[in-house]
């Protein structure tokens, strides 16, 4: 099929190239003409495992990306994944959604009929008053409106495109759904393990996703509450963990207490539905509480640290300052409000990550980065584990190069050994 894509980020080069290479044709539609040239270089403009690989054996083949939109009219369907940020109150601001509609609308103008699936996380009712207005505005009213949301993690992109636990088509119109069982069906047909086809609503599709994405946020939160109220009683939170995840209507997956999520979904989208519900006249007091306790652990675990060292003008080390390990994304970090509290405690702030210390630079410039964890530790009076990075399980020696070897874990990340003042968050 002929499938184009408009907007080539995280999630639309990733759809982009799968598509590819699961043998539509494809053609990327961004503003950024930097993104559009990697992409048609062979590269990957961002870096997801088994990205570039794909867009190397299909640029300039299978897949192409370009600034103009008028690219779209020789294609089946259009795939709208464009960004849907938060406003200051939390609210989807679906600003650019409506530009991208516009643009394609314009692009459209004349055509008879043309599928346009909303791929984007928008609030219940966004495709049907927001996105068709849009495309009506600019000139278009032939669509047929299809929403599709996407489930895949950064870090694991194109692994969890392809392999699916769910793929769901929010349609109205029979033409729709055939449409996406058009596209799909090579991925569905080539995935282990059936992903199931969820047909649904418009509205439908698009609550979905943020009922999946609220209930693994509330999921993390409730752990970490649990994990709270077993660091009070002595108890070890992963051994809890461990054995209520043998309880198939739990599950073992995300189940790790911590310093919380972040990210630039989970946040934003629990933000979004939150404030829409409220839009409604409903109080969804279950997710406001997993984000109270999502915005109440980084001070917990910098209480921890008060109560074995006064960080007041002493070097501190944080160490991991990305969202979750295998990304340098910093949006939503925890490491950000660790920061801010050992600033606002007097303490000299020195930090390390594999990948992220450039783009915090960029936001906290007020902090000393290094280039390894030994560094950062070097003289330190104590050090906060934010992100669990596999190297920072290896940390051994290093810790002899601190001051006072106070080591706080965010993440149970670090081994306990002899000669360290071990404390974690859930244990
Ligand atoms: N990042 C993730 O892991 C996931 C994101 N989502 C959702 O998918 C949507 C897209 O997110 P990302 O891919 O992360 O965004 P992104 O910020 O990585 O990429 C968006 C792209 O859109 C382009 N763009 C902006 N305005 C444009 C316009 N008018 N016309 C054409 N291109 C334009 C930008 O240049 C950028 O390349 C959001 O609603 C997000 O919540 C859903 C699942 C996973
Ligand atoms: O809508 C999105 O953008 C995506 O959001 C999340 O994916 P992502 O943000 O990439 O990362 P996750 O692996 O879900 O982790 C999110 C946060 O939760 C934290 N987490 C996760 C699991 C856990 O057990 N404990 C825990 O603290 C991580 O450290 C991280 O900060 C969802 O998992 C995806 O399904 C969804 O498509």
């Amino acid at each position: 099929m002929n499938v184009s894509i408009v907007g080539s980020g995280y999630v639309g080069t990733t759809v982009a190239a799968c598509f590819a290479d699961l043998g539509h044709s494809v053609v990327n539609v961004d503003v950024d003409e930097d993104i559009v040239d990697t992409i048609n270089d062979g590269r990957a403009p961002i870096h997801e495992p088994g990205l570039e690989e794909r867009i190397a054996e299909h640029a300039g083949d299978q897949l192409r990306a370009t600034t103009d939109y008028d690219a779209v009219r020789e294609t089946d369907v259009t795939f709208l994944a464009l960004p849907t940020p938060s406003e200051e109150d939390g609210r989807i601001d679906t600003s650019i959604m409506q530009a991208g509609a516009e643009s394609l609308g314009e692009a459209l103008a004349g055509k008879d009929d043309h599928v346009v699936v909303v791929k984007s996380t928008v609030v219940p009712g966004t495709t049907e008053d927001v996105v068709a207005p849009a495309l009506e505005r600019g000139g278009f009213d032939g669509a047929t409106l299809a929403m599709n949301p996407e489930f895949l993690r950064m870090g694991t992109a194109v692994e969890d495109f392809l392999h699916p636990d769910k793929v769901v088509y929010g349609a109205t119109d029979e033409a729709a759904y055939d449409v996406l069982h058009d596209v799909y069906e090579p991925l569905v047909d080539a995935a282990d393990g059936d992903p199931a086809v969820v047909e649904t609503g418009l509205r439908e599709a698009e609550m979905i996703k943020y009922a999946n994405n609220g209930f693994l946020a509330a999921k993390v939160s409730l752990i970490n509450d649990i994990g709270n109220i077993c660091k009070e009683f002595g108890v070890d939170a992963y051994k809890v963990a461990d054995a209520i995840a043998h309880d198939d209507r739990i599950s073992g997956q995300f189940l790790r207490s911590g310093v919380g999520w972040g990210g630039s979904c989970f946040p934003k989208d629990t933000a979004a539905i939150i404030s829409a519900a409220k839009d409604e006249g409903y109080d969804p007091a279950v997710l406001e509480a997993a984000v109270e306790v999502n915005d109440r652990q980084p001070e917990r675990l910098l209480s921890l640290l008060d109560d074995h060292v006064d960080v007041d003008g002493e070097r501190v080390a944080v160490l991991g300052l990305s969202f979750k390990p295998g990304t340098d994304d910093i949006r939503g970090t925890r490491a950000i409000p660790v920061i801010d509290g050992l600033h606002d405690r007097g303490a000299d702030v020195v930090a390390y990550d594999p990948v992220a210390t450039e783009k915090m630079a960029e936001k906290r410039p007020d902090v000393e980065y290094t280039d390894s964890a030994r560094a950062a530790l070097d003289g330190a009076s104590g050090a906060v584990f934010v992100t669990d990075w596999d190297e920072f399980a290896a940390l051994d020696e290093e810790f002899d190069a601190m001051a006072e070897p106070v080591v706080v874990d965010g993440r149970r990340i670090v081994e306990r050994r002899d000669g360290i003042t071990y404390d974690g968050l859930t244990w």
